[in-house]
C-alpha cells in the first residue's frame, strides 16, 4: 500500500508554499504521495506551476485516517490549525518551523530535505501531548464544548473593566479576584500565554494542568500546578457586568457573560507530535527562547547525547559524527542540527 503524508502550508505566506512545493517534490521522489488541501493545492500551483507528478486531495482522493503523518509548514499558529484537524485521527504532526517561534516544530526550514528522508526511512517516534477538555456553562446549560492544546484562556473583554473571577478546583472553592483574565494551560501550552503570564514551564513528559491568572489584584494570586485529574472551574462572578470571553489556542472563543463557568478537565485524546531527534526539552527552551548559557561548565556530553541523528524507528546502521568538543566558554550543549541558522 502507498505511504501518503498530508503537506499542510500556510497559505498566507509565500515561503510556506514554496516549501510546500519542494516538500511535495521531495516526498514524490522518495515514493510518498503527497497530499494536500485542495485550497493550498491551488495557491501553491499558481505561484509555482505545477509539480511533475500529482498531488492527491484530501477529502477527494483521499481521507485522513489514510494519510502516515502531517508535514506542517509554518510557525506555531499553523500547527495549532494542524492539531485542530487531525484532533479525531490518529495521524501524527510534523512541525517544519517557518514561523518566528515554532516551538513546537521539530525542524527547521534548511532540514527539508533531510526531514523527507527521515520520513521516508520511517525515522521518528511519536510523542503524545496531554489536550484539555473544555465545557462552559451558562445558567445550567451547557452552551460549549471544545478542546485545547495549549490552554484556555479567560479574558475581559472590556479594556475598561477588571474581569471578576472565583476559581475552583476539585469541586472546592479555591479564591476569587479582580483580574485581565486567568490562564489553564497544559504542560504543552506553559510555553506559550502561561509562561507570558508569569507561569512555571513544565516539561512534556510531566502530566499536569497550571493555572495562571493574568495581572490578578490580589495579595494570592500565584501560578498553581496540580494533578492533571483535577477538576478545574472558573466562574465570572455575576455582581459587575464585566464580559469576559474565552479563547482556546487562540483559535476557537466564545463570550462569557457574567454567571459564565467554565470547567476543565484532562481529555482522552492527545495530539501526537512526531520527533526526530532526541534533544532534551531542556534544549529546545534554551534554543528557542535564546536563554544564555555562558560559563556553563558541565559534563561533556556523552556520545549517545551528542548523536545529531534522528531517534531510529527502523534502525539502520549510521556511523557516529565524532565527538565534537565545544571550545572553551561556548559549550554547545544543543545538539540539534536544526539549530542551524
Ligand atoms: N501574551 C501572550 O503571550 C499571548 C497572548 C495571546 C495568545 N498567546 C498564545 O498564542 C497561541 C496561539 O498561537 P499563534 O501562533 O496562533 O498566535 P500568535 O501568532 O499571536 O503567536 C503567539 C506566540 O505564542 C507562541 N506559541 C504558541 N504556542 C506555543 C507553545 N506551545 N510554546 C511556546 N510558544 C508558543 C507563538 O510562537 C507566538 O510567538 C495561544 O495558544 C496562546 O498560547 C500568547
Ligand atoms: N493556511 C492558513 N490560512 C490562514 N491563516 C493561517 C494559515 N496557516 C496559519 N494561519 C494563521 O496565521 C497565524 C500565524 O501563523 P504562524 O503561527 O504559523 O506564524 P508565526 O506567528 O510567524 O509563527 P510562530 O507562531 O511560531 O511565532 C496563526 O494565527 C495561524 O493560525
Amino acid at each position: 500500500m502507498s505511504r501518503r503524508v498530508l503537506v499542510l502550508a500556510h497559505t498566507g505566506r509565500e515561503d510556506s508554499l514554496k516549501a510546500a512545493w519542494e516538500a511535495c517534490a521531495l516526498l514524490h521522489a522518495s515514493g510518498i504521495v503527497p497530499v494536500m488541501q485542495e485550497s493550498e493545492l491551488a495557491d501553491m500551483e499558481r505561484f509555482f506551476g505545477h509539480l511533475a507528478q500529482p498531488v492527491e486531495v484530501l477529502h477527494d482522493h483521499v481521507q485522513l485516517p489514510d494519510v502516515e503523518l502531517v508535514m506542517v509548514l509554518g510557525g506555531d499558529g499553523t500547527i495549532l490549525r494542524a492539531a485542530e484537524l487531525v484532533r479525531e485521527v490518529d495521524v501524527p504532526l510534523l512541525g517544519v518551523n517557518l514561523g518566528h517561534v515554532g516551538f513546537l516544530a521539530e525542524s527547521e526550514r534548511a532540514d527539508l530535505a533531510q526531514t523527507v528522508e527521515w520520513i521516508a526511512s520511517r525515522e521518528y517516534t511519536v510523542e503524545e501531548r496531554m489536550t484539555i477538555d473544555v465545557q462552559v456553562w451558562v445558567r445550567g446549560q451547557k452552551i460549549w464544548h471544545t478542546w485545547a492544546l495549549n490552554e484556555a484562556a479567560i479574558e475581559k473583554a472590556n479594556r475598561e473593566r477588571m474581569l471578576e473571577v472565583v476559581t475552583e478546583v476539585d469541586e472546592r472553592p479555591l479564591t476569587s479576584f479582580g483580574c485581565d483574565g486567568i490562564v489553564l494551560a497544559t504542560p504543552t501550552g506553559s510555553t506559550a500565554y502561561g509562561f507570558s503570564a508569569g507561569g512555571p514551564v513544565v516539561w512534556p513528559e510531566v502530566e499536569a494542568l497550571v493555572i495562571v491568572p493574568i495581572s490578578a489584584h490580589a495579595l494570592f494570586a500565584k501560578p498553581l500546578v496540580v494533578s492533571p485529574r483535577s477538576r478545574l472551574a472558573v466562574e465570572v462572578l455575576g455582581r459587575t457586568d464585566a464580559q469576559g470571553v474565552l479563547w482556546c489556542d487562540g483559535r476557537r472563543s466564545v463570550d462569557l457573560p457574567p454567571g459564565a463557568r467554565v470547567e476543565v478537565t484532562k481529555s482522552a485524546t492527545p495530539v501526537r507530535l512526531a520527533r526526530t531527534h532526541q534533544t532534551p526539552f531542556s534544549a529546545r527552551l534554551v534554543r528557542k527562547f535564546e536563554l544564555p548559557i555562558h560559563g556553563w561548565r558541565g559534563p561533556v556530553p556523552k556520545a549517545d547525547a551528542i548523536h545529531t541523528g534522528p531517534i531510529p524507528v527502523v534502525r539502520t546502521p549510521r556511523p557516529m559524527p565524532p565527538l565534537q568538543v565545544p571550545p572553551a566558554g561556548q559549550p554547545d550543549i544543543d545538539s540539534d542540527p536544526s539549530t542551524a541558522k
